[in-house]
């Protein structure tokens, strides 16, 4: 893995929470994405080599619903930049992770994603991020 491609925040709101983290981080917004088959609607703030993801459920089946819902407003994972997603997503498998997609998937910000469950990663979810090419 590479470096820190992004870092997921779960937010009620990207009206208020857009505002508050472009005084925060001292920089716009760059994007505003909805990736339907997520059910979230992603918010991108570039900070040096990596990217802070704000995400706002916009559907009752969104993982971030559940996620509000459960926890609030908070953390929620933390992306990793991959070459080759197919062949880590092998290696990982190989180690006895649990792959939360058995193929990757369209993220937002031109990727391919997938998730490893945090009941193998000592409770935090990862996601590895490669550019579509
Ligand atoms: C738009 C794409 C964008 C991108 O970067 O391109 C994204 O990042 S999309 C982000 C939103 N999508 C996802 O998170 C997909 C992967 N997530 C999942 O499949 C689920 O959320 C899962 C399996 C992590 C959790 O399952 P569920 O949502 O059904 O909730 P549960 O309450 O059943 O959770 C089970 C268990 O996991 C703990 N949990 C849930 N979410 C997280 C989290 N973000 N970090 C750490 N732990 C988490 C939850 O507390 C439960 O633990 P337990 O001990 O059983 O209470
Ligand atoms: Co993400």
């Amino acid at each position: 893995m590479q470096k820190v491609e992004h870092i997921g925040i779960a937010v009620y709101t990207l009206e208020k929470a857009i505002p508050l983290y472009e005084r925060l981080l001292n920089t716009p917004c760059y994007k505003k994405e909805l990736v339907e088959s997520e059910q979230v609607l992603t918010a991108f703030f570039q900070q040096g080599h990596t990217k802070i993801e704000l995400l706002e459920a916009t559907g009752e089946n969104s993982a971030i619903k559940r996620f509000l819902d459960k926890k609030g407003e908070g953390l929620h994972h933390i992306a990793f930049e991959v070459e080759d997603i197919h062949a880590e997503m092998a290696r990982l498998r190989r180690e006895g992770f649990t792959l939360l997609n058995e193929t990757p998937k369209q993220g937002a910000d031109h990727k391919l994603i997938c998730f490893v469950h945090p009941k193998d990663t000592h409770g935090v979810l990862i996601e590895l991020c490669q550019e579509i090419r």
